[in-house]
């Protein structure tokens, strides 16, 4: 219980506790002194009464009973008579005392008081404790039972001598009753005293314990204050003047690492906090009011979970609870805590657990809390970055990868089916190219909100990269995962306005569903694949899924790419020829020119056109070597023919892809070959893609130049394919426009194409440039050609592309036309 008590409780009750102790050994010294002294008096009395009793013995009581003559009996009577009165005298004098006269020689009392009884006169008991006076001739005191007064008494007994003889003795007493009623009254007489004292020492005790906790307080006062001086301590003790100064100096120490702590706890970039069981905040550092926006004397007696984020609530409970229970506190727990402004704010946090110094039990939690919400966003921003497409928004490859093994790990197949769509642009890379990168990105991202808009809330559609796109689409089967391919591809085939273009854009949708096409990301991708591919291979616009026969055309791609390898290895390769004449005026009909075409004729496969392997050259780059040996082998033949056949002035037209002619030494190997064939630069034309062109306008230009100063004939290929053709043609210093086969196709029947060529072909002169029409086959349209002022035809109706000796053949048949780039047609 004491443990529960204040020290002011404590020094209360000690006090008290003394008082009593000492009143108590005040009031039983009082009582025993009083009866010591009492019985002394009473002692005294009774002494000085046998005394007077003795010295009172009249001379005629001895002469009665040393009477010769006298019976005892009336010795006795005689006797009595005498001293009865004497006693009764005596005892008048000394109220409550009892005395009496033995006489030896009668053997018998008599006289006593004070109830003087005649028939009492008898003698003293043989036993009785008062023959001793006999022998010891001394007054005895003794406490015993009165034969005369019938009670138990305090008595002395004096031998009665006169001339050396003991002649009986005389005593005086005191009732033991009468004795204690003395003492009692003594007693009730002190009592007011006691009473008094007893007031007295409890006030004196409250008032002496009020001055020392008086003092003890203003001790405490200015201990705390610490103002104390060694003079103002002298007034307490010198004690108190030790503990002072080690509480001094352990303030002192205590300040200076308080000062230590506030420093460190200043100079992080936490705030220090601690709460109680009950998670309520005991204490807060400045910091907090930086860190949270609040004042943190306001804090305190708060709960901590006040305005944490309710989805955080549960998890920080169980910290914290968790800290407690094991004493271990808890370690860079993060939550979300809306701050004083209303903005949300993220925090990491670490506690250990405060004991209490004494039963080392957990008393509360003491902690530091970092604002982390910067390298929270900083964070979400990385991982935005991570898994979006910085130009659409939209997921990018890593995000979409998870989400399809998210799908495929919970797939039940039974239950749900999902599908990928993936949406290529077709030609994209044309109009990135032709109107600007600037343009190209808000294609692609009006592209990417036409599909987030058209597309199911939980697809999940992502940018792959440049212009391919991918969609999934959870619970969705065949007929589902169409209708939507159709709903995109009918947004797309509206025209698209931006920066005042009117642009046609198309997409290609390959479609794979899980699990049919693909049970894991791999598979599935590769279907997904597979079906792009074969809608690609289609044409724009379209839309395919993955079947077998899409993947065995994908299988037939690979085994045609390894083949291709061989090839260029085996040398498989040969060269075509096809002449392009002169249309008009007076080299009319004969050869001006011949493009090369490149042949593959496979030992197994038998013949591949060269539309179904190079593409597939340039992506594997082997064009590179196959250019090189086309450029080559092309120069080297027409110079034996001219040197052989007098043909000085035949020209040859060689493809050039855009993969050969963005090399860096493209100019340089042109210009060997020229050296090491003999050809004339004048005699070689090299045929360039609107791609070509379109890549790095100002190297190509600067390419373009240099070959054509060195005398080389630079022919647009394909015109009108494109979307900037007629861009090119001012840009760029070519000297033939080659109008593509699918315009000249349509003369004369087609009126739109037939204007188209014609405007070509006005056009190209007035840029002062040769124009081809390739892929001629009839009459009518040589006639239109010619009539509109083509100046070159190519094609089925003259000629094949003919192996080298049926095109010498050929070339010997029809005169050869003699014309240098510098005197153009
Ligand atoms: N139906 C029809 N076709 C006609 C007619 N006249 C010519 N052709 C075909 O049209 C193509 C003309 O070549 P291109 O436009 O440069 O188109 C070429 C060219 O772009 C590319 N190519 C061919 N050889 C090479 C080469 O050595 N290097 C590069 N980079 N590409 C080449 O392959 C394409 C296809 O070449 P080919 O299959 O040889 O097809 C040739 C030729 O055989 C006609 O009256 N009717």
């Amino acid at each position: 219980m004491a443990r529960y008590l204040s020290i002011t409780q404590k020094i209360y009750l000690l006090t008290l506790l003394l008082v009593v102790i000492t009143l108590t050994g005040s009031v039983a010294f009082n009582v025993y002194y009083t009866w010591k002294e009492l019985s002394q008096r009473e002692y005294e009395l009774t002494f000085s009464l046998s005394h007077l009793l003795d010295t009172s013995l009249p001379e005629k009581y001895f002469q009665i009973i040393e009477h010769p003559q006298l019976e005892n009996a009336e010795k006795i009577t005689q006797a009595n008579q005498i001293l009865q009165p004497l006693v009764t005298q005596l005892l008048q004098a000394f109220p409550g005392y009892g005395a009496g006269v033995y006489s030896r020689k009668l053997n018998a009392i008599v006289a006593f008081g004070p109830d003087f009884n005649p028939k009492g006169l008898i003698d003293i008991r043989p036993n009785s404790p008062a023959r001793a006076v006999y022998s010891t001739r001394e007054p005895l005191r003794y406490d015993s039972y009165s034969q005369t007064r019938q009670a138990q008494v305090l008595a002395i007994i004096r031998p009665v001598i006169r001339d050396q003889e003991i002649l009986g003795h005389v005593w005086s007493n005191i009732t033991q009753k009468s004795f204690n009623n003395l003492f009692y009254h003594k007693i009730v007489e002190q009592l007011p005293l006691f009473i008094f004292l007893c007031l007295f020492a409890v006030l004196g005790s409250r008032l002496i314990t009020a001055r020392f906790l008086n003092n003890l307080r203003t001790f405490r006062d200015r201990i705390q204050r610490l103002d104390l001086v060694k003079n103002d301590l002298r007034q307490f003790s010198p004690e108190l003047l030790e503990i002072y100064e080690e509480v001094r100096t352990s303030y002192e120490r205590l300040s200076i690492s308080e000062a230590r702590f506030r420093d460190v706890v200043s100079a992080f970039d936490e705030y220090v906090w601690e709460i109680d069981l009950q998670a309520r905040y005991t204490y807060l550092s400045d910091k907090t009011r930086e860190l949270i926006g609040q004042d943190p004397s306001l804090l305190v007696g708060q709960n901590i979970y006040e305005r944490i984020h309710a989805d955080d609530i549960y998890k920080v409970r169980q910290h914290i609870e968790l800290g407690i229970s094991s004493a271990q506190g808890f370690r860079d727990l993060e939550f979300r805590r809306i701050r004083h402004n209303g903005q949300l704010g993220w925090y990491k946090n670490s506690a250990v657990a405060i004991l209490d110094p004494n039963t080392h039990q957990v008393i509360g939690l003491r902690g530091a809390t970092r604002d982390v919400t910067t390298n929270k966003q900083q964070e979400a921003q990385i991982h935005y970055l991570a898994y979006h497409d910085a130009l659409t928004g939209l997921s990018n490859r890593n995000a979409l990868k998870q989400e399809l093994q998210k799908l495929c790990d919970q797939q039940t197949y039974n239950e749900h089916t999902f599908s990928l769509l993936f949406i290529d642009i077709d030609r994209f890379k044309e109009i990135n190219d032709n109107f600007g990168h600037t343009l190209g990105d808000k294609v692609l991202q009006q592209m990417a909100e036409t599909m987030r808009r058209l597309l199911p809330v939980n697809a999940t559609l992502a940018r792959l990269g440049g212009d391919e796109f991918m969609a999934l689409l959870p619970k969705t089967d065949s007929n589902i995962a169409e209708k939507h391919a159709l709903i995109l591809q009918k947004a797309f085939s509206r025209p698209l306005i931006i920066q005042r273009q009117r642009l046609h854009i198309s997409a290609c949708i390959g479609i794979a569903l899980a699990p049919d096409d693909g049970e894991s990301p791999d598979t599935l991708s590769q279907s997904v694949d597979t079906a792009l591919y074969t809608a690609k291979v289609q044409g724009p616009g379209q839309i395919r899924f993955c079947t077998p026969q899409a993947s065995q055309s994908m299988l037939e791609q690979i085994r045609l790419q390894h083949e291709l390898f061989l090839a260029v290895k085996q040398q498989q390769f040969s060269l075509a020829y096809q002449p392009q004449l002169i249309t008009c005026g007076a080299y009319q009909g004969q050869v001006m020119s011949m493009e090369v075409l490149l042949r593959w004729q496979h030992p197994e496969l038998g013949f591949i056109s060269p539309a179904r392997f190079i593409p597939l050259a340039e992506e594997t780059r082997l064009i590179i070597e196959l250019g090189h040996w086309v450029l080559k082998t092309s120069c080297h033949q027409v110079r034996q023919w001219q040197l052989e056949h007098q043909l000085d002035n035949l020209r040859v037209a060689v493809n050039i892809s855009s993969v050969q002619f963005v090399r860096e030494d493209f100019v340089q190997q042109v210009a060997d070959i020229l050296e090491e064939t003999g050809l004339p630069a004048s005699c070689l034309e090299l045929e360039i893609t609107e791609s070509v062109a379109m890549e790095q306008a100002e190297q190509v230009s600067l390419k373009l130049n240099e070959l054509k100063r060195m005398g080389i004939w630079l022919a647009l290929d394909d015109f009108g394919t494109g979307f900037s053709s007629l861009k090119y043609l001012k840009i760029f210093p070519f000297d033939i426009l080659k109008i593509d086969k699918s315009f000249v196709d349509g003369i004369p029947h087609d009126q739109q194409d037939t204007r188209l060529v014609e405007a070509m072909i006005h056009l190209a002169q007035g840029q002062n440039m040769q124009v081809v029409a390739e892929g001629v086959e009839t009459e009518e349209q040589i006639k239109h050609l010619s009539q509109g002022g083509c100046d070159l035809i190519q094609g089925y109706y003259f000629s094949r592309p003919l192996p080298p000796q049926q095109t010498l053949e050929f070339l010997l048949e029809h005169q050869l036309a003699c014309k240098t780039p510098a005197d153009n047609v």
